[in-house]
C-alpha cells in the first residue's frame, strides 16, 4: 500500500470521484445522481455523459498512438459526427471541474463513471492521470449510416476486436437513445419543433441487460435494429455480426454487468500513447484535506478536516470522540520532546449519502471533523495526527499516516485567503493568451496574500498562476505573478505580507505560492483555491489542552500497522467489515 499524505493528485481525483465535487463545494455528480433526466429536455444525462466519453475516445489510433481520451472532443463539436444537444449541454456540465490535478479528460472519464453507477450499473475502476489536448484532433467517430466493414476497421483503429465492439455498443446503448434533432429519419419529430423527440434504445432507462435481451427476443423497439431505412440499422449490423454469438453471452444480468463493467473500463483508459495512467484511485477509509496554517482574524491558526467513512444507513456512534494531536515545529517543546499539543473538533458535517453514485453503491458516505486550532506562531507546527475513540471500552486508534504522522512542510510562505479579496474590474487590456482580440468588459480580479516568515529573507516571492477551466477551454490561463511586500498589512506575530493580483476569466483559479528564501531554499504552498478568500466562513479556534503523554509509549493500536490502509473497489465489504470489529 503506497498512499500516503500529502498525494495531491491521487487526494483531488479521489475527493471528485468519491465526494463527487471540487475540493470548494461546486459538486459535479450532483447533475447526474440519482440518475433523472435533463429538467428542460428530458434526455438521459447518464446517457449523454457516457456518450461523450466514447467520441472523445473513438478517434484513437493504436497504430500511431494518437487521440483517446484526452478532451479533444470540446473542439469538435461542430463535426457531423459530434453533433448533438446532449453533447454542448455536457461540455457545460464539465467546465468548471479540471483543474492542476484533475484533467478534463479524467472529469470527462469520471463523468461516464458516474453516469454508469447512477443508474444502476457496475462501478467501474477509475485511474487518473489523461492529459489534456488544447486543440482538435483528427475525426472518426462511428456514425449509423456507415456500413459494418467500416465500423469493424474503426474500432479495430481503437485497438478493439469484432465482438470487444458489439459489447462496447451494447454496454453504451443501454441507456439514452435517439433524437429527432439530428437524425429525423429514425425519430420523426413531433408537432413541437423544439422539443425534440427520444425513442430510447430499449424500454428502461437504467443501466442493465434490457437492450440485450429486447434484441435477443424480437421486442426491441431500438430506432438503430429497427428502423425500415436499413442504411441507419448500424445496431443491427453490429450486433448480428458474430451470429448473435457475443450478444447471447452477455444476455444475463450479471454477464451484462461484468463484460460492460470490464469493456467500460477499457474505454476510458483508452489515451494517447506516453500518457501514464496513476494507480487505481480507491476510497481511502480515512483522509486528511483542507489542510493550511494560516491568520484568521489576526490569529494564527491551523485548520485541518479529517474524514471518515460511515456505513450507509448506520448512526454515528454519538460516544465517539475524535481529536487532533500535534508538535511544535520550533522552541523547546520542539518535535513533542515536553507536550503533546491536543484539541477537538470546531465542528463536524455528516455529508448527505446521495454525494457520489461510486461512494453510495459502495454502502458508505463521511463524516467530517473540522478542526480550527490557535497556534502560538513562534512554536508553529511541525506535524500532527488523530485519535479516534468509540468509548465502548475498546481503546481508542490512531490514524498516523502510515508512520509517524501528517507532515507539516513547511512554514515559510503561507497562504492568507481570509486576507485576499476578488473584485470585478473592466478590463479592456487582459490579452487573450493565445491570440485573439483582447477580453473587454468584466473580468474577476484577484488580490491574493501570502504571509512570510521573518528570517528567510526571501530573494523572490511568487505565484504560479492556472485556470485551465475557461469556457470553451480556448487556452489555460498559466503564469507566473511577483507578490511584493505589502505595507498596509502590518506585520504579526513573526510574519510579513506580501500580495499580488491576477486577472482571469475562467471558474477555477488555483495557486502554487512560492518562497525563495536567501539561502536558495524553495518553499511552496501548492494548490490553493481561491473561490472563499475573504468571504471564507468564520469558525472560530478551539481551546488547546497540552498532554505529558508521548505518543510512542501510548496503547494505541496502530490502525496503519494492520496494512488497513485503503479500500480497493472488489474489497470494500471485506475491509469494510474489518473496519467495523477493529472501531
Ligand atoms: C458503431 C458504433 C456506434 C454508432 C454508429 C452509434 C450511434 C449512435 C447514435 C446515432 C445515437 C443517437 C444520438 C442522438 O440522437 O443524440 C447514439 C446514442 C448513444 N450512444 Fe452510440 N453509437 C455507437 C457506439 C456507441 C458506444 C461504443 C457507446 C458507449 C460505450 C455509445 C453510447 C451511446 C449512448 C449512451 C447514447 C445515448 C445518448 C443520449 O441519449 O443522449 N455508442 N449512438
Amino acid at each position: 500500500d503506497d498512499y500516503r499524505w500529502p498525494s495531491p493528485r491521487y487526494d483531488h481525483l479521489e475527493a471528485l470521484l468519491y465526494e463527487g465535487r471540487r475540493s470548494d463545494g461546486s459538486s459535479l455528480s450532483s447533475i447526474v445522481h440519482p440518475c433523472r433526466p435533463r429538467p428542460d429536455t428530458n434526455a438521459s444525462i447518464a446517457a449523454e455523459w457516457l456518450r461523450f466519453a466514447f467520441h472523445d475516445m473513438s478517434t484513437h489510433d493504436v497504430t500511431d498512438g494518437s487521440g483517446g481520451l484526452d478532451g479533444s472532443i470540446v473542439y469538435e463539436l461542430s463535426r457531423e459526427e459530434n453533433f448533438g444537444a446532449g453533447f454542448t449541454s455536457t461540455l457545460s456540465d464539465f467546465e468548471v471541474y479540471p483543474n492542476k490535478y484533475v484533467s478534463r479528460a479524467d472529469v470527462i472519464a469520471i463523468g461516464a463513471i458516474f453516469g454508469v453507477s447512477t443508474c444502476g450499473g457496475p462501478i467501474i475502476p477509475f485511474r487518473g492521470g489523461r492529459v489534456d489536448a488544447w486543440k482538435a484532433g483528427p475525426s472518426g467517430v462511428p456514425e449509423p449510416q456507415q456500413d459494418l466493414q467500416t465500423h469493424k476497421d474503426m474500432f479495430t483503429r481503437q485497438g478493439f476486436t469484432t465482438s470487444e465492439m458489439i459489447q462496447l455498443v451494447a454496454c453504451g446503448h443501454t441507456m439514452g437513445g435517439v433524437r429527432s434533432t439530428f437524425f429525423p429519419a429514425l425519430v420523426p419529430p413531433g408537432p413541437d419543433p423544439l422539443t425534440p423527440k427520444i425513442v430510447n434504445f430499449d424500454t428502461t432507462t437504467e443501466f442493465d441487460n434490457v437492450v440485450v435481451t429486447q434484441y435477443l427476443d424480437g421486442t426491441t423497439q431500438n430506432p438503430l435494429v429497427v428502423d425500415s431505412n436499413k442504411t441507419m440499422v448500424s445496431d443491427l449490423r453490429i450486433f448480428s455480426a458474430d451470429s448473435n454469438d457475443t450478444m447471447r453471452s452477455m444476455s444475463s444480468a450479471e454477464s451484462f454487468t461484468s463484460t460492460c463493467q470490464n469493456m467500460l473500463e477499457r474505454m476510458i483508459n483508452v489515451v494517447p500513447h506516453g500518457v501514464v495512467l496513476t494507480n487505481e484511485i480507491t476510497l481511502l477509509p480515512a483522509k486528511v484535506h483542507d489542510v493550511q496554517l494560516t491568520f484568521e482574524r489576526e490569529k494564527f491558526v491551523f485548520k485541518a478536516a479529517f474524514r471518515l467513512l460511515q456505513a450507509l444507513n448506520t448512526p454515528v456512534n454519538k460516544q465517539r470522540t475524535v481529536k487532533i494531536l500535534w508538535c511544535d515545529r520550533h522552541g523547546n517543546n520542539k518535535d513533542c520532546k515536553g507536550n503533546t499539543r491536543t484539541s477537538m473538533p470546531a465542528s463536524t458535517f455528516e455529508e448527505d449519502p446521495n454525494l457520489s453514485p461510486v461512494t453510495q453503491s459502495q454502502g458508505y458516505s463521511f463524516i467530517n471533523y473540522n478542526f480550527v486550532i490557535p497556534v502560538d506562531a513562534s512554536a508553529s507546527i511541525s506535524k500532527f495526527w488523530f485519535e479516534v475513540d468509540e468509548n465502548d471500552g475498546k481503546g481508542a486508534t490512531s490514524y498516523k499516516n502510515s508512520g509517524d504522522g501528517y507532515f507539516v512542510e513547511q512554514d515559510q510562505i503561507l497562504f492568507v485567503p481570509t486576507l485576499s479579496r476578488t473584485a470585478l474590474v473592466h478590463n479592456s487590456t487582459l490579452e487573450r493568451r493565445g491570440g485573439g482580440s483582447p477580453i473587454t468588459g468584466l473580468v474577476k480580479q484577484y488580490t491574493l496574500v501570502a504571509a512570510v516568515r521573518d528570517g528567510s529573507n526571501p530573494s523572490r516571492v511568487y505565484m504560479d498562476v492556472l485556470d485551465v477551466a475557461i469556457s470553451g477551454f480556448p487556452f489555460p490561463l498559466n503564469t507566473t505573478i511577483d507578490l511584493q511586500l505589502n505595507t498596509s498589512l502590518t506585520p504579526t506575530q513573526g510574519y510579513s505580507f506580501y500580495s499580488g493580483i491576477i486577472a482571469d476569466t475562467g471558474f477555477q483559479l488555483t495557486v502554487d505560492i512560492h518562497n525563495i528564501a536567501e539561502d536558495g531554499t524553495k518553499y511552496t504552498e501548492d494548490f490553493k483555491q481561491t473561490t472563499d478568500l475573504d468571504n471564507t466562513p468564520y469558525v472560530a479556534p478551539t481551546n488547546v489542552t497540552n498532554t505529558g503523554k508521548s505518543p510512542a509509549s501510548s496503547a494505541w493500536r496502530l490502525m496503519d500497522d494492520l496494512h488497513i490502509a485503503r479500500l480497493t473497489v472488489g474489497t470494500a465489504l471485506i475491509v469494510g467489515a474489518m473496519l467495523g470489529t477493529l472501531l
